[in-house]
C-alpha cells in the first residue's frame, strides 16, 4: 500500500481539490481508499489572476515566475493541510493548475507537420517537494504531447481500473468546468478480460473532450449577478428559464463538436470569448438572462449526448457523472431526460466520490510513475505509445 496525496485545480479554477488515497495494487487489481478530501479554495486575488491569464492577458517572465510559485505555495498548503491529522503521505501527485492548453492538431500553413500540442501547468512540483519534504510528481501531460498525443484527458486509465463493470457498458463523464468522457464496455463482453493488463483490456475504452460543461455557465452567472455570485447553485436559476434549441444547433455546428476524437480542449476555446460571442448571438433571441442559462446548460447537454451518438459504437447502458456539475440538478435532470433510456447517476454510486475522483487520478497516477508504470491510453490521447507520465521530484533532504 502507498499513501499518495492527489492535488489538482481545475479547468473552474474555483480551488484545489486535495485527496489523501492509499492506493494498492496497479491496474485490474488497483484499489484506492480515500482517506480525507477537501477543496481549498484559492485566495481572491489569486484566482483572479489565473483567470485572467486563462484568457489570454500578457504576462512578464517575472510575473510568471511569481505565479508559478504562489501557485506552488496554495498547493503544498493544501498537501500539508490534508495529512494533518493522518500518517505522512510517501508522495504526492500534483497536476498544478492548467493556464494554457493547445490541442495537437492539424498541419499548420505552409508546413506537411502536424501542429503538437502544448500545455501549461503552474505550480511547479520542485517547490512543492521542498515545501512539504515529499516526493512530488509533476507535469503530467508533457511526455504524452511529445509523443504526438494530447496529453488528455489522462484520468480515463483510472476510470477503466476503478469502475468497469462486468455486465454493463458505462460512460463516465466528467463534468468540470470542461466536459471529458471514458467510455468502458462491458468487461464480460467482446473486450479483453486480461485481469493483469490494462493496456490490452483497454482495446474498447475510448475517451474525449466534450467541449464546456460549467466554464460557460459560471461566466454567464458571474455575468448576469454583476459579479455577486460565482455558480448557478444546483441549477436553480437555469431551470427557471427555457432552453432556445435554435441556438444550441448553431453553436452545436461548430468544428470542435464534429471533430473526431481524440480530441481536447480548454478555457482557449470556451472561455471569455466564446462566451461574449454566445450573449451576441442571444440577443436575437430576446432571452431573459435565466433564457440564456438555460440555453448553455442545453449545449452541454446536446453536446455530451452528440458526441455518444457519433463517437461511440454503441450507446452505453449507464452513465456515470463526476466534477461539480454532478451537483447541479437543472443539468443532470435535462441530461436524464435527453439520454433516456440510458440510466444517469454518479459516481459516487458506484463508490468514487465526484468531487475528488480527479484528485484521486492524480495520486494513481503518480504511484504508477515510480514504479515505472506508464498512465496514458494511446487510443484516448492520440500518442503514439504508452509513455511514462510526470517528472519526479525527489525530496533529498527529508531523508538526511
Ligand atoms: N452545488 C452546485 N450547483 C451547481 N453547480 C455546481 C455546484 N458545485 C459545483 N458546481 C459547478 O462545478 C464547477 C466546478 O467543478 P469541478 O471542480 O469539477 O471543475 P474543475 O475540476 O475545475 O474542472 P475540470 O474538470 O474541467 O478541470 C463549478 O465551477 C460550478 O460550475
Ligand atoms: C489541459 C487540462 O487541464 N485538461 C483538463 C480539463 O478538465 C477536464 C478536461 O479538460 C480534461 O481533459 C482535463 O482534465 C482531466 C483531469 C484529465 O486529464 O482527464
Amino acid at each position: 500500500m502507498t499513501r499518495v496525496i492527489g492535488l489538482i485545480s481545475g479547468t473552474s479554477v474555483d480551488g484545489i481539490d486535495a485527496a489523501l488515497v492509499d492506493v494498492v495494487g496497479s491496474h485490474t487489481d488497483l484499489k484506492v481508499q480515500l482517506v480525507a478530501g477537501k477543496t481549498f479554495p484559492y485566495p481572491a486575488n489569486l484566482r483572479s489572476q489565473i483567470l485572467s491569464v486563462c484568457s489570454g492577458s500578457a504576462l512578464s517572465m517575472a510575473e510568471l515566475a511569481q505565479l508559478d510559485d504562489a501557485i506552488a505555495q496554495e498547493f503544498a498548503t493544501a498537501a500539508l493541510t490534508i495529512q494533518a491529522e493522518y500518517d505522512i503521505a510517501e508522495l504526492i501527485g500534483s497536476h498544478g493548475q492548467t493556464v494554457y492548453h493547445r490541442p495537437a492538431g492539424k498541419a499548420q500553413k505552409d508546413s506537411a507537420d502536424a501542429l503538437m500540442g502544448y500545455s501549461l501547468q503552474l505550480g511547479r512540483g520542485a517547490l512543492i517537494a521542498e515545501l512539504t519534504g515529499i516526493t512530488t510528481v509533476s507535469n503530467f501531460r508533457s511526455a504524452d504531447i511529445a509523443a504526438g498525443g494530447q496529453g488528455a484527458p489522462l484520468v480515463p486509465i483510472v476510470d477503466a481500473c476503478l469502475l468497469a463493470d462486468p455486465n454493463l457498458s458505462l460512460c463516465i463523464q466528467n463534468l468540470g468546468g470542461i466536459g471529458n468522457v471514458t467510455y468502458l464496455p462491458a468487461r464480460g463482453k467482446g473486450g479483453n478480460n486480461d485481469e493483469s493488463e490494462i493496456f490490452t483490456l483497454g482495446d474498447g475504452i475510448s475517451g474525449w473532450d466534450t467541449g464546456p460543461a460549467n466554464s460557460l455557465l459560471d461566466l454567464a452567472v458571474q455575468h448576469f449577478s454583476g459579479g455577486t455570485k460565482t455558480i448557478d447553485e444546483g441549477g436553480a436559476w437555469a431551470a427557471s428559464g427555457t432552453p432556445c434549441q435554435a441556438l444550441v444547433e448553431d453553436w452545436l455546428a461548430s468544428e470542435f463538436f464534429r471533430q473526431a476524437p481524440p480530441k481536447s480542449t480548454g478555457r482557449e476555446l470556451f472561455g471569455v470569448d466564446y462566451f461574449d460571442r454566445c450573449l451576441v448571438e442571444a440577443q436575437g433571441y430576446n432571452l431573459s438572462p435565466a433564457d440564456v442559462l438555460a440555453t448553455l446548460t442545453e449545449l452541454t447537454v446536446a453536446s455530451i449526448v452528440h458526441s455518444y451518438q457519433t463517437f461511440l459504437p454503441a450507446m452505453p447502458d449507464r452513465v456515470l457523472l463526476c466534477g461539480g456539475g454532478s451537483h447541479n440538478l437543472y443539468l443532470k435532470r435535462r441530461l436524464q431526460s435527453q439520454l433516456h433510456p440510458v440510466q444517469v447517476l454518479t459516481t459516487s454510486e458506484a463508490g468514487l466520490n465526484v468531487d475528488f475522483k480527479e484528485a484521486i487520478a492524480f495520486a494513481v497516477l503518480a504511484a504508477w510513475r515510480v514504479r515505472g508504470i506508464p498512465g496514458n491510453l494511446p487510443q484516448v490521447t492520440g500518442a503514439r505509445t504508452p509513455v511514462l507520465l510526470g517528472e519526479i521530484n525527489s525530496c533529498w533532504h527529508s531523508w538526511a
